[in-house]
């Protein structure tokens, strides 16, 4: 499948050192925005002579190339995002963050890498704790390895380190497991850094490779099974131009992050399999790992998985000393117990209600999977009334093949034995989802993207919604209408899991979303605005191609 919109080229600035072997340093960076249809720019801090195995000079750009090179690249066009790796003194850090801190907003997102030694063994950069600091307050999202991490948590953590550090163990503190992971990134942000995505592949104490992404108030967390015997360099700086190449495009940082997660998998796949291939030829230490290019990500199995914690959630699960038990914990049990899968296999107009009343409305349609969608802050229902409800629009359909789901209220809907149950993304956080598919109810959830989707896949639901694929006066969304380009990778992205396209879907948008293959197609005002909603229901099934 092709790339959704490709017509579009924005564009990323990398400011970063050069890796005369092209394995990391901003070459990659190029080669990587190059192949995900980004332009990107480069403002080079340092030039250093390595190959794949070692590094014997590294020489920092004056101050007045620094200032020249962003100077005429911001007398041209601004980027919409700014990809920082190796940064090579003090000097060069003040400029970076004053030339970033008289940015006008919106500003573009600042991704920094802190690239503090060559892979291929060497120092490229001699920061004092006073620029880090500064740097890590003015950039959006800092991306450290678990060493790298280490470093950085420890200029906060140890307030005996006074001087400029030259090497690591001066400035080490510990990240031994996830426990610490947690508590240095969040030093780092309690300390004023906005973002951090801690990077899995050096922590060996993990089963699979997690890559940890925190914010003040979220975490999120991308596995994928760890590569042991990996050779390849200049994954850390791959990952962050990704990072920024998908946030230019458009998505939101989470999808950003899942999609680079899925890149750099693909990328390591693709050139491990040419790294075979050459080893057959000769010694296997004489031939280095080259990358390969690998393109969008569209293939299911490069996708990590996600897990999203609620905060503290790690201390209350029996057994559980660390979040990575928690995911491991959590995802075995889904995978292994899926929620039923729905009763009727053809794909149809799904409606949307908000009374059991325009329930009995639509029956005679022939309708066959209905929502019952009551929220309280737009009308005033208390809870016996929403009860009484819920009782009646399960009475209604008990006799039919129609497949009811009731939205939120996931209790009621176990007490009145509804068909089913719709979540919300929040709502995952709080619902008994065991309770739910002990009860033999089936399950359905929202998702806005690719990482919801991810999520959303180890709870192996019976439907997964993809929304909202046009604007909306239904419901103030938080994130951008989807389109269909996009919708067509997430159908894909769902596997074998039935989906249901919703949002600002009528009679003249039905066919292209049901040409994206989505199972159903979710609608409230199409029909319950409509003159007729009967006649509305058979147009939409009818324009949807669902019937003759
Ligand atoms: C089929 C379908 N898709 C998405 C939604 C939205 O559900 P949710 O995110 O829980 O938001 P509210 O509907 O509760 O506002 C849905 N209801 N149905
Ligand atoms: C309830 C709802 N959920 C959405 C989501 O994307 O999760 S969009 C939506 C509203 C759909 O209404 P209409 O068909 O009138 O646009
Ligand atoms: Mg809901």
């Amino acid at each position: 499948m092709s790339e959704p919109e490709k017509a579009c080229s924005p564009i990323v600035w990398c400011v970063g050192g050069s890796d005369s072997s092209g394995g990391a340093g901003i070459t990659r960076d190029l080669a990587t925005l190059a192949d995900l249809g980004v332009h990107g720019c480069a403002i080079v801090t340092l030039v250093s002579a390595q190959s794949h195995y070692a590094m014997t000079s590294s020489k920092a750009m004056q101050l007045s190339l620094i200032n020249e090179q962003w100077q005429v690249l911001a007398a041209e066009a601004l980027p919409l995002c700014i990809k920082i790796g190796a940064i090579a003194n003090d000097a060069q850090a003040k400029v970076l963050s004053t030339r970033i801190e008289m940015l006008s907003v919106p500003r573009p997102l600042i991704v920094w890498d802190p690239v503090l030694f060559s892979s291929s063994k060497g120092a490229l950069s001699n920061l004092s704790k006073d620029v880090i600091k500064q740097l890590l307050r003015v950039v959006d999202l800092v991306t450290p390895n678990t060493h790298e991490l280490a470093s950085l948590a420890g200029i906060f953590i140890d307030s005996e380190i006074d001087n400029a550090f030259e090497t690591k163990s001066e400035i080490k503190s510990e990240v031994k497991n996830n426990r610490d992971v947690r508590h240095a990134a969040k030093t780092l942000i309690n300390s004023g850094a906005k973002s951090v995505l801690v990077k899995g592949g050096h922590a060996r104490w993990q089963h699979n490779a997690t890559d940890t992404y925190f914010t003040d108030s979220e975490e999120i967390a991308f596995s994928q099974p760890r590569v042991h015997h990996s050779e390849l360099r200049g994954t850390g700086c791959m990952q962050a131009s990704a990072i920024a190449a998908f946030v230019a495009k458009g998505y939101s940082i989470i999808d950003a992050l899942t999609l680079a997660n899925a890149y750099v998998k693909n990328v390591r796949d693709v050139s491990s399999s040419s790294y075979s291939q050459s080893s057959l030829t000769g010694s296997r230490q004489s031939v280095p790992q080259v990358p390969r290019l690998a393109g969008f990500p569209t293939n299911r199995d490069a996708f990590p998985t996600v897990a999203f914690i609620k905060s503290g959630a790690f201390n209350s699960v029996d057994g559980c000393k660390t979040e990575s038990d928690v995911f491991d914990k959590h995802h075995n049990e889904r995978r292994e117990k899926p929620f039923l899968p729905l009763s009727h296999t053809k794909r149809g107009i799904y409606p949307v209600v908000d009374s059991a009343d325009w329930i009995e409305k639509l029956l005679p349609t022939g309708v066959e999977t209905i929502q019952l969608r009551i929220k309280e802050d737009i009308s005033p229902w208390d809870k016996a009334r929403i009860s009484k409800e819920i009782q009646r629009a399960v009475a209604l359909t008990k006799s039919t093949s129609c497949q009811l789901f009731i939205n939120d209220h996931w209790q009621l809907a176990i007490e009145h034995g509804a068909y089913g149950v719709h979540l919300g993304q929040e709502d995952l956080f709080t619902a008994d989802i065991d309770a739910i598919r002990k009860a033999g109810l089936r399950l359905g959830v929202s998702t806005h993207g690719y990482a919801e989707i991810q999520r959303v896949k180890s709870l192996a639901p019976s439907y997964i919604a993809l929304g909202h694929i046009f604007a909306t006066k239904t419901k103030d969304m938080p994130s951008q209408p989807q389109g269909i380009d996009r919708l067509k990778h997430y159908v894909d992205l769902c596997g074998g899991i039935p989906t249901v396209a919703i949002g600002g879907i009528n009679k003249n948008r039905c066919k292209a979303v049901a040409d994206t293959g989505a199972t159903h197609i979710a609608v409230v005002t199409a029909i319950t605005e409509a003159p007729c909603p009967h006649a509305a229901y058979h147009t939409l099934q009818k324009e949807a191609g669902f019937v003759e």
